[in-house]
Parts: C-alpha cells; sequence; structure tokens
C-alpha cells in the first residue's frame, strides 16, 4: 500500500443508479459530505442531468457554491425517448452495463492520471460510495483498489428480505405455491419469523422459476456481494429498524445509518455557520406544479389525502379508474400525483373519457398534479394522510411529516416496506393486492377518519424519534461524523491503482 500524499480533503466519487428515488437521496448525502468539507464528484447520467437542469437549477446552483463539488455526466446508452421507467426499468441495468461501464473505469483511469500532474489541486479519487445495486460500479473500485462503500437507497427491512432469499429456496419455503400460498408465514428470515408471509417477500419472489428470474437474481446477486465491500450506508435509522439492522450485522458487520437523510440535511443546517445546506432540497427531475401549495393552503386542518405512487410505477387505466373512483366515492379532499404519461392504454379513444361523477367529485374536492415537492406538501397541515406506493423515500418522509400512510406496493422493496409500516411500525394500513374502488373508499375513510387516532399515537411518535436521530447527538447525525472520519482515513491507495492494472 502507498499513500496518497497530495494536501487536501478526501475526494469521493458518489454514483446513484439513475432513477428519482436514487439520486434524490444520494444527491442528499452528497450535499452533507460537502458541507463537511469533503471534495466530492457526482455522477449523474447525461439524461438526468439534463432534467435536473431543467427542473431543479436553483439546486444545482446551491451546489456550485461547495468548494470542491463537481457533477460529472456519464452517458446511460438509452435513446432519448426510452421511458426509464415501468417494466423497462430492467433495460437500464444491460445499458448501464455495456455502454457506462467502459466509460466509468476509462474515467477514473484519467481522474488519476490528472490529479497525478504536479500543482493539480484536487487528490485523486480516494473513495467510491456506489449504488449498491451498480455492481460494476464496486467492480472498477476494487479492480482500481480504491474503497468502495455501498449505499442501498432501500431500508434495513428489504434489504434482509432480499439477503434471505437463497436460505428461503434452500430450506424449501421459496418459490411460492400459487395464489393460496400468499399468506404463508416464512419462518428463514431471521427477525421477521412471526409476520413476513409471502405476499409480503420483494415483488419479484412471485415468479414460479425462482432460480431463474434474471431480476430477481440481479437483486439477490447485489445484495449478497455487500458484505464485501469496506462498509454499508442506510438511509434509515436505528430506532426504526434497530431489530433488522442487528440481523444485517452479522453479515455486514461496518453499517452506517444515517437517516432519514432529507432531516439530516435539515437539521445538520442548524447552527451552521453556512447557510448552504437547503431545509428542503428539492432534487427533482420533473417539472414541479407549485400551485398545489396555494390549494393546501385553502383546506382545512388534516383533510387531505396526498396519493402519489412514486417516479417509477406505471399504472393501468383500470387501476386508475378504481383509485379515481374510491376517492371521489369517499367525498375525502384529495391531491394526487398522476403523470398521464405513465397510465398504459392512454390513447386518447371512449376509455379516455372522463365519467361526469368523477370530473365534478374532482373539481369539488380534488387537485391533480403532475409532480409536486413531496416533502413539503408532507409537511403540510392539510394533509391527514398518504396513499403511497411505500417507495423508501416516501416512507421516510412520511415517518418525519408524522403523517400515516394507506399503502398500495407495487413492485420490489415496496412489499416488506409496507408491511412493516402497518404490522410492525403501526404508521398505516396495507392494501396489497387489492384494487377496488369499495376498498379504497373505506381505507381512506379508516385512514383519515374512524382511526385516525389510533394512527396519529404511532406516527407522531415516530416522528419525533426520526427527527432525534438527525438531531445533534442523535444516532444517525452521530453516525455521518463517523462515515466521515473514517472516509477521511481512507486515504490510503493501494498500489495496485496502476495505468497497468487498466485492461
Ligand atoms: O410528485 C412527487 C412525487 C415524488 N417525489 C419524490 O420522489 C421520490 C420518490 O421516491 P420513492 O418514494 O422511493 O419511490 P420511487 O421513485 O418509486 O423509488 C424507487 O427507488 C426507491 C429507493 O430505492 C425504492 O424504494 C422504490 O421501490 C423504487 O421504485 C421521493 O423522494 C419523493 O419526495 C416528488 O418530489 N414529487
Amino acid at each position: 500500500m502507498e499513500e496518497d500524499t497530495k494536501a487536501g480533503p478526501p475526494h469521493v466519487l458518489i454514483f446513484p443508479f439513475p432513477v428519482q428515488g436514487h439520486v434524490n437521496s444520494m444527491l442528499k448525502l452528497a450535499e452533507l459530505l460537502a458541507h463537511a468539507g469533503l471534495h466530492i464528484t457526482f455522477l449523474n447520467t447525461d439524461h438526468n442531468h439534463d432534467r435536473l437542469v431543467r427542473y431543479s437549477p436553483d439546486n444545482l446552483a446551491r451546489f456550485s457554491g461547495f468548494p470542491g463539488f463537481q457533477f460529472k455526466i456519464i452517458p446511460d446508452g438509452l435513446p432519448a425517448d426510452h421511458p426509464r421507467a415501468g417494466e423497462r426499468v430492467m433495460e437500464m441495468f444491460n445499458s448501464l452495463n455495456s455502454v457506462t461501464k467502459p466509460l466509468f473505469k476509462e474515467m477514473l483511469f484519467t481522474d488519476h492520471e490528472l490529479q497525478s500532474i504536479p500543482g493539480s489541486n484536487r487528490r485523486a479519487v480516494s473513495c467510491i460510495i456506489a449504488d449498491g445495486i451498480l455492481s460494476f460500479a464496486i467492480d472498477v473500485g476494487n479492480e482500481l483498489g480504491i474503497p468502495v462503500i455501498h449505499f442501498r437507497t432501500i431500508g434495513a427491512c428489504s434489504f434482509w428480505a432480499y439477503f434471505c432469499i437463497p436460505d428461503l429456496v434452500e430450506a424449501g419455503e421459496l418459490p411460492i405455491r400459487g395464489n393460496e400460498d400468499m399468506d404463508r408465514i416464512l419462518k428463514r428470515v431471521p427477525g421477521m419469523e412471526t409476520f413476513i408471509r409471502c405476499r409480503d417477500l420483494p415483488s419479484f419472489c412471485r415468479t414460479k422459476n425462482i432460480l431463474a428470474d434474471p431480476n430477481l437474481q440481479l437483486f439477490v446477486d447485489q445484495t449478497r456481494q455487500t458484505p464485501g465491500a469496506r462498509a454499508l450506508i442506510l438511509n434509515t435509522f436505528e430506532e426504526l429498524e434497530g431489530p433488522v439492522l442487528s440481523q444485517i450485522r452479522t453479515q455486514c458487520p461496518q453499517i452506517y445509518t444515517i437517516g432519514p437523510l432529507h432531516a439530516l440535511v435539515k437539521y445538520r443546517s442548524v447552527g451552521s455557520k453556512t447557510t448552504s445546506l437547503q431545509s428542503q432540497s428539492l432534487n427533482s427531475l420533473f417539472e414541479v406544479d407549485r400551485n398545489c401549495m396555494t390549494w393546501l393552503d385553502a383546506q382545512p386542518l388534516k383533510s387531505v389525502i396526498y396519493v402519489s405512487f412514486g417516479s417509477i410505477k406505471k399504472m393501468t387505466n383500470e387501476e386508475m379508474r378504481e383509485f379515481w373512483y374510491g376517492l371521489v366515492n369517499s367525498k375525502k379532499r384529495f391531491l394526487w400525483v398522476i403523470r398521464l404519461d405513465m397510465v398504459d392504454g392512454k390513447d386518447g379513444g371512449d376509455d379516455d373519457q372522463i365519467p361526469s361523477e368523477l370530473a365534478e367529485g374532482t373539481r369539488e374536492r380534488g387537485y391533480i398534479a403532475d409532480w409536486v415537492p413531496q416533502e413539503e406538501v408532507l409537511a403540510h397541515q392539510a394533509i391527514g394522510g398518504f396513499f403511497t406506493h411505500s417507495g423508501w423515500n416516501s416512507t421516510l418522509e412520511s415517518i418525519v411529516a408524522g403523517v400515516p400512510m394507506l399503502c398500495w406496493p407495487c413492485s420490489a422493496d415496496q412489499q416488506p416496506n409496507s408491511r412493516f409500516v402497518s404490522e410492525v411500525w403501526k404508521l398505516g394500513m396495507d392494501m396489497k393486492d387489492v384494487c377496488n374502488r369499495t376498498v379504497v373508499e373505506k381505507m381512506v375513510n379508516d385512514l383519515i377518519v374512524n382511526r385516525r387516532d389510533e394512527f396519529m399515537k404511532s406516527t407522531v411518535e415516530m416522528a419525533r424519534l426520526a427527527r432525534e436521530s438527525a438531531s445533534k447527538g442523535g444516532s444517525s447525525y452521530c453516525n455521518l461524523d463517523r462515515l466521515i472520519k473514517d472516509i477521511s482515513l481512507m486515504g490510503v491507495r493501494s498500489k495496485e491503482y496502476l495505468p497497468s492494472s487498466i485492461n
């Protein structure tokens, strides 16, 4: 091993999987590390960077205020009109592997060469924080002898569920034996033996051919690689997922729980001499409709259900109608994020004519938006509940805002998340695998009227714990300090990081 003796702070390269839920949280980490004085290169795909420039210009300008922060752009290899959503998200993995990986490798090599030039005041990359599902970034980092820390944008509960899948298969608990088997409790997910059912496993487990399913294989393989990394960063907090984290620590001893990141960004700025951290940083890849805030201002206290199924889910026309009828029939006010390009079968035909009862109910009590400032929306006093797909960022944002959730998980980690929200944390209800207007109507009313007091008790308490963990002296606050210190110690460079190792 040889030491990189060049003066200056450590240089961290951060590389997210290029979708909203991943870019958002990893940019927040980048912001926190830059605020602590580290040099940061944030690697963004060309497609996403164009969108950030277009839809979050103020945010981008703010980053330029950090000395030593830079964005670098890399192609994702997909055509401009590729949706990068729905089922086609999986095509991104292939493209990233075939097009982006060699460019990434070349970029790291050039970075090393440039920074070796006498007079350069920037260190070569001394640590990579790679999205844990971008295994090629991890491989390249390892190959070049640069320490790699995995960042998983999912919760500990779903990380652990993915991790245990091979054990479930080996023990004969998987595959799932048809619909009638969905409520069977699984015994081989340590820490979850009493409540995790087949239907609560990551959605890829629903395939019959479990050993050959490429999507499942991809996520399981990548999760199983994490123990080989220097460390694992999770956007969660000890008080929320302590028991599951103890299980994960048996495999990955070095974990930094630094969530909820959006709360940490907010609390780290309190008392800070700089004002460069943003309390509600909106790293949006879509055009934000701010008029919804004016509409919310006019609604009574805790009267509105906020509805959003994240940035990737593509809905069917039928699902949209069932939700819409359910919301209108509930007679509750609603703010619904729905982009028509994310609804299958919208072709302007007869089916697209909005029935008059829906149009009228929406005009009276609803507001439909393409994209909203979600953190701000959830913090608004008019919001009484969140009808969510249980994406991990949305779950954390709801927890911090103290808003009870009605969960309709669609895919991947969302299935375990919603089980934890309802069964373990008691922060709301799970409507998994049901899409029916009568059920939506009833559950919306239960969430914000009939069972409101019951949910408010636990949501208020969990919000307090989340905020405490992100405040000075709290668990996530201290873990971030520990992470910064440990990254600073990673100035030691490996001898293998030599041009000859590039092939
Ligand atoms: O109108 C909107 C809707 C969403 N958001 C933001 O978009 C993010 C959405 O993230 P998330 O709730 O995690 O959902 P997805 O976009 O679906 O995220 C993907 O990535 C997550 C993190 O890995 C996974 O948990 C999900 O299952 C996966 O679909 C959140 O920060 C929201 O605040 C907005 O700002 N405005």
